[in-house]
């Protein structure tokens, strides 16, 4: 991982942004230094245009550790991207988008889940059977983020998801992976997921 991740946020939060994926303020992305801290985008920041002055570097703890411009505070959504470098310490970067498709399929859940269809992409998130039943963890959305970090550290402490991936009801969606590259990658992935099932109920196909 480059000691400086910045850059690649920056790259990455554009290209979403263009996607309609990060609309306006929508979103979060961070990545780890060697240190174990990690940049994150300040908190309501317009995700097309950011620049490198546009993060805070922060602790695993939470602790404000280097902020370019007195003005920023850390993603209000931070206690999330704690929780999951706690709970998979490999983890090398953290992206959380809002597109229209993954705040709908979260409508289309069964329990605290959304089934999966058995598609080819499931194999870029990891998932290489041949008729694989996977599921995609769904969590409550609380206006107090910090109770959404909480009950994502206890489902995900007793439980380890089947995918780098999680939603929040009516939210969005965030991966974790080993690099910047995959993280980015697993969007892109997690969102087609997404615009296959809003699709396939449109046109009636069910797995
Ligand atoms: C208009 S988006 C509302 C807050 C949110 O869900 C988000 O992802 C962005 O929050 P941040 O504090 O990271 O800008
Ligand atoms: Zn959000």
């Amino acid at each position: 991982m480059n000691s400086d991740p910045r850059q690649d946020l920056i790259t990455a939060s554009r290209q979403f942004y263009q996607l309609g994926w990060m609309a306006g303020t929508a979103g979060n992305l961070s990545a780890r230094v060697d240190d174990g801290s990690f940049w994150i985008t300040a908190s309501g920041k317009q995700k097309g245009k950011l620049t490198e002055e546009d993060f805070v570097r922060v602790s695993l703890q939470g602790e404000v550790m280097e902020n370019p411009n007195l003005g920023n505070r850390p993603s209000a959504e931070t206690s999330i991207h704690q929780a999951v470098y706690s709970l998979f310490p490999d983890t090398k970067a953290c992206y959380h988008v809002h597109s229209v498709e993954a705040k709908l399929v979260t409508n289309f859940t069964e329990g605290d889940h959304l089934n999966l269809p058995p598609i080819e992409m499931l194999k870029g998130l990891g998932v290489w059977e041949e008729h694989p039943k996977v599921v995609m963890p769904v969590f409550k959305n609380h206006l107090d983020v910090s109770k959404i970090a909480k009950e994502i550290s206890t489902r995900f402490q007793q439980s380890k998801p089947n995918v780098p991936a999680l939603l929040i009801k009516n939210h969005g969606v965030t991966v974790w992976a080993n690099s910047a590259f995959d993280a980015e990658n697993y969007i892109e992935l997690t969102e087609y997921i997404f615009r296959y099932i809003v699709a396939a109920r449109q046109v009636g196909v069910s797995h």
